[in-house]
């Protein structure tokens, strides 16, 4: 067996392990010149962001303080207006810290203009984000991420951390593929 059985068979690299394990390097020798002499409280969402976020802070040659968060996205209809409700859990203790959120990917930008507005409500000293992922052209509302790994256009895409849904976060690369049918 491999890695792959049970994805679509048309899987397609668009970004090579080695493109991800460069990216993370720089990412992280950038991180810590920006914040040498802090300390800086990780917070990671996930799902998606767990394989990038474990890679990336080995290469954070500050202190860190890593924390998770877990998401519970619906989107739903108010009156005739689209709106998404965000749910996140748990709590975590911000206040007086310099907090990198982390993300797999960000499309729309809600989730992230979400936890950075509720953060920054918890007293945080600083918020900056990070996505492995950016799905610019999805964007609703304005997100610029501090820190990103590559532009993506595909609508769907699987692999380091991102799930089909949840099948394949094990791929060491990122892949396009199509979207999971509802209810896999
Ligand atoms: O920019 P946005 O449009 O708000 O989307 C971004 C969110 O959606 C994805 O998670 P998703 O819930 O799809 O997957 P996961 O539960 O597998 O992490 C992604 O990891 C972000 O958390
Ligand atoms: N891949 C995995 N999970 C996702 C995606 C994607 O392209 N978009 C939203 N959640």
């Amino acid at each position: 067996m491999s890695r792959e059985e049970g994805l679509p068979a048309n899987l397609k690299a668009i970004v090579t392990a080695e493109q991800i394990q460069h990216r993370v390097v720089e990412l992280g020798r950038q991180i810590t010149a920006d914040y040498a002499g802090k300390r800086i409280v990780i917070i990671g969402v996930l799902e998606n962001a767990f394989v990038f976020m474990a890679d990336l802070i080995r290469h954070i040659e500050l202190p860190t303080v890593c924390q998770f968060v877990l998401s519970d996205i619906h989107d739903v209809e108010e009156g005739l207006a689209p709106a998404r409700e965000i749910f996140f859990f748990p709590e975590v203790e911000v206040s007086g810290e310099h907090v990198l959120l982390i993300e797999g990917l960000v499309q729309s930008g809600l989730t992230t203009d979400f936890l950075v507005t509720n953060l920054m409500g918890r007293g945080a000293a600083s918020i900056k984000t990070a996505s492995l992922l950016n799905r610019q052209s999805s964007r609703k509302v304005s997100v610029q991420l501090d820190y990103f790994g590559f532009d993506i256009d595909d609508p769907y895409v699987v692999g380091y951390g991102l799930g089909a849904p949840h099948l394949g976060r094990n791929l060491p690369y990122v892949a396009a593929t199509k979207p999971p049918e509802p209810g896999v």
